[in-house]
């Protein structure tokens, strides 16, 4: 890291803590523990040169003393997310072992070092912490508290990190099934898409035993460059339905503003540039605006996905009488899409179902 990078990092550390300090002033009616903030104050990766290898062979239990890097890790799910992930972890030094519904999907990892397992149960059983990034609340379930499942490999003194987007009542059912073998559970999900987590700079949002967050503090900054702790299990789950949400509607939004300009024949191209430099610039605009309007839409996070999470925030809001008519006109939208088709495709195809031929499907 160069002095002038790390100047920056330290500022911006010091612009969030005025942030946050603002935060407390003007609203103290929140709970100590639903203050979210970013515990790390400089990106670790730069300042990481530890070999860890050296520490991985203690045996079962007595080694989850040990911290994150010198642990034994389970990774389960190998995904678009799980696979980068994994990754990295292999990349920094650290003993992974992998597992994958789909094995064919462990075979780069490894070649890169990996151990294999034939299930999560074997997984579990051999490595310190186990984490997951499954695609649903019924895989996440079904890998962790299935036959062969995680939780019937684990015992006190492990833990499970479950870094997959799913509901808060999922997040807790893992949990009391974790729990009960005596090992520690956190709830882990993660903003940013496939390209973050192959740079390492996802956001996690973690909430569940504190003990293991910081155990693990260290394998989170290898693959992220945030990570926020929210307090008991379920609270990572929701602050990750709401964020994708207004990410979901955000889309919703995008598109028809594009099929808009385009059809009072404007440069859909030129608003897209326009809105990058106003007040609504996202990067997601800017990253994915140019090929949507080419009607490319190369999967980074699946459609299928976005429209679970939609569809898991409305049962969220449903659950404390809170109207969200934005987000439930978003999911219908992108539920057009999916029975047009495009379930596998990037979420930014819900401008598809904006089109004539998914408007109309008859004619
Ligand atoms: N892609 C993205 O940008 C982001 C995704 N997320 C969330 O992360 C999670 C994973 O996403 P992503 O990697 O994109 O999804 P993928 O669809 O690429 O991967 C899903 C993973 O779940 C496994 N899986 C699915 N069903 C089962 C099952 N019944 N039993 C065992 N394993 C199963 C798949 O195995 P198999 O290979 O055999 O199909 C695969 O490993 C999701 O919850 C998603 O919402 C969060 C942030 C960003
Ligand atoms: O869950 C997916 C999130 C994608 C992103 O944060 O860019």
């Amino acid at each position: 890291m160069t002095a002038l990078a790390l100047v920056k990092s330290h500022y911006s550390h010091q612009l969030s803590s005025t942030a946050m300090a603002m935060c407390s002033s003007f609203c103290p009616q929140i709970p100590n523990q639903l203050r979210a903030r970013p515990i790390c104050p400089f990106p670790p990766k730069p300042l990481f040169t530890l070999s860890v290898n050296a520490f991985s062979s203690q045996t079962s239990n007595a080694s989850a003393k040990a911290d994150g890097l010198s642990a034994r890790i389970g990774f389960l799910g190998l995904g678009i997310m799980g696979s980068p992930m994994a990754q990295n972890l292999i990349k920094a030094g650290c003993d992974v072992t992998v597992w994958n519904r789909t094995k064919s999907k462990c075979d780069p990892l490894i070649s890169l070092g990996a151990k294999y397992k034939s299930s999560p149960q074997e997984v579990a059983v051999s490595c310190d912490v186990t984490f997951a990034m499954l695609a649903d609340p019924e895989s996440a379930v079904e890998v962790a508290c299935g036959k062969h499942g995680a939780a019937s490999g684990l015992s006190s003194g492990k833990g499970y990190v479950d870094v997959s987007t799913v509901d808060g009542a999922t997040a807790k059912l893992i949990s009391g099934h974790v729990r009960a073998t005596g090992a520690s559970f956190l709830e882990a999900p993660v903003s940013g898409s496939k390209k973050p987590a192959e740079d390492g700079q996802l956001i996690f949002l973690t909430a569940g035993d504190k003990s293991l967050y910081e155990m693990a503090a260290p394998l989170l900054d290898v693959m992220g460059k945030s990570r926020f702790y929210l307090g008991d299990v379920g609270n990572g789950a929701a602050m990750k339905l709401v964020v994708n949400m207004i990410m979901g509607s955000m889309m919703a939004s995008f598109s028809e503003g594009l099929l808009l300009s385009e059809k009072v024949g404007l440069d859909p191209s030129v608003l897209v540039e326009i809105v990058s430099q106003g007040a609504i610039s996202a990067p997601m605009y800017s990253t994915k605006g140019p090929s949507m309007i080419q009607s490319l839409y190369p999967t980074a996070f699946p459609l299928k996905h976005q429209q679970k999470d939609l569809r898991l925030a409305l049962g969220l809001a449903e659950s404390v009488s809170q109207p969200t008519p934005m987000a439930a006109a978003a999911n219908e939208l992108y539920k057009v899409a999916k029975s047009g088709g495009l379930s596998d495709q990037d979420f930014s195809a819900v401008i598809e179902a904006l089109k004539a031929k998914l408007q109309n499907p008859a004619k």
